[in-house]
């Protein structure tokens, strides 16, 4: 298959570089990374690993292939799917955190399928991603029910030895996520903790807080998940991805802007929609946003 993956930054090279190991990949992302990849090859370490040489250009414009999948953060889905908007694929995929696909769907003349992804990935430098994580992936028709265009690309990624599961309930899927990242992502980015802390002690309980306040407003939106269900999750993720520094956590080590808003305040809209109440998503939010502001990266 030929696939372009848009956004090669720790889950893009990640993903990319184990599909690169069967099909035909083309990483778009930012230099020096491209131009390391061009140069000498990307490798993956860690929990999987790979020798591969992908094509890498930094230019996203007029692309086509079989799939495209979007790994850029929440807040640039809008721009990217610009940029694949000039371009011809027969399916995109999202493998982002926060409920990203209805903005692709929105721009793009084409199948989205909506995707979750458990991998721990961080790119330590140019040419070089790490694996710190076997989860999974979760893809399938974002409405729920079946797709032939998911079947394809779930064989294709099986094939590359990724683990990965067609679902016909991704709305659900998709909430469970967000429970799971409103439990992990603002918690080890502000108590600077790798995943594994949140397998007990006093950051546990902040963590489920907030993804128990998630559940609570996905239910007032009318996806049916449970509690049990997203805590399951967290749990299984915590342990997949023990070792894993949050794709927040790099952020705010990095001095980057962050995910809040699509995660975090994203709960405490909806939640204030509905009139629920969120304090622990709420709380998380304004101190994410306070150390964005002092940052200068709002
Ligand atoms: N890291 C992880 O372990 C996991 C991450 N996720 C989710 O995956 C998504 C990506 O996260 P992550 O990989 O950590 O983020 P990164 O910031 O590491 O990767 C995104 C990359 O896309 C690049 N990019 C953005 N726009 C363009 C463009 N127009 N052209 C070329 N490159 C572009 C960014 O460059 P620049 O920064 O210069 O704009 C960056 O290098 C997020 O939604 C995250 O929540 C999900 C599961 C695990
Ligand atoms: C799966 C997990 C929690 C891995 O850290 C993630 O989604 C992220 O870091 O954003």
């Amino acid at each position: 298959m030929e696939i372009l993956v848009f956004g090669a930054g720790s889950l893009g090279s990640l993903v990319g570089g184990l599909l690169a190991r069967v099909h035909d990949v083309t990483l778009v992302g930012r230099d020096p990374h491209v131009s390391q990849v061009r140069a000498d090859g990307l490798s993956v370490t860690g929990a999987a690993a790979a020798r591969v040489a992908p094509d890498a250009t930094t230019d996203g414009e007029g692309r086509t292939a079989d799939l495209a999948v979007v790994t850029v953060k929440s807040f640039d889905t809008a721009a990217a799917a610009e940029t694949l908007a000039t371009g011809e694929f027969d399916a995109v995929l999202s493998l982002q955190n926060g409920l990203t696909e209805e903005t692709l769907a929105s721009r793009l003349d084409t199948t989205v399928l909506a995707g979750t992804a458990t991998y721990g990935a961080h790119l330590r430098e140019p040419g070089r991603v790490a694996c710190t994580g076997v989860g999974r992936v979760v893809l399938g028709a974002r409405t729920g029910g079946s797709d032939p265009a998911a079947e394809r690309v779930g064989k294709a990624f099986r094939d590359a030895g990724l683990r990965t599961l067609v679902a016909t309930d991704m709305p659900r899927r998709r909430w469970e996520k967000l429970a799971v990242n409103a439990g992990i992502n603002a918690v080890t980015a502000l108590a600077r903790v790798e995943n594994g802390s949140l397998a007990d002690g006093p950051a546990a309980e902040v963590a489920h807080r907030a993804a128990r306040e998630t559940v609570r407003v996905a239910r007032a939106e009318g996806v049916p998940l449970t509690y049990r269900g997203a805590r399951a999750a967290l749990v299984e993720v915590v342990s997949d991805t023990a070792e894993n520094r949050s794709s927040m956590l790099q952020d705010v080590d990095a001095g980057r802007r962050t995910e809040v808003e699509a995660i975090h305040g994203e709960v405490v809209e909806r939640a204030d929609r509905h009139g629920i109440d969120a304090p622990t998503n709420r709380t998380l939010a304004g101190l994410l946003r306070a150390w964005e502001a002092g940052r200068g990266v709002r």
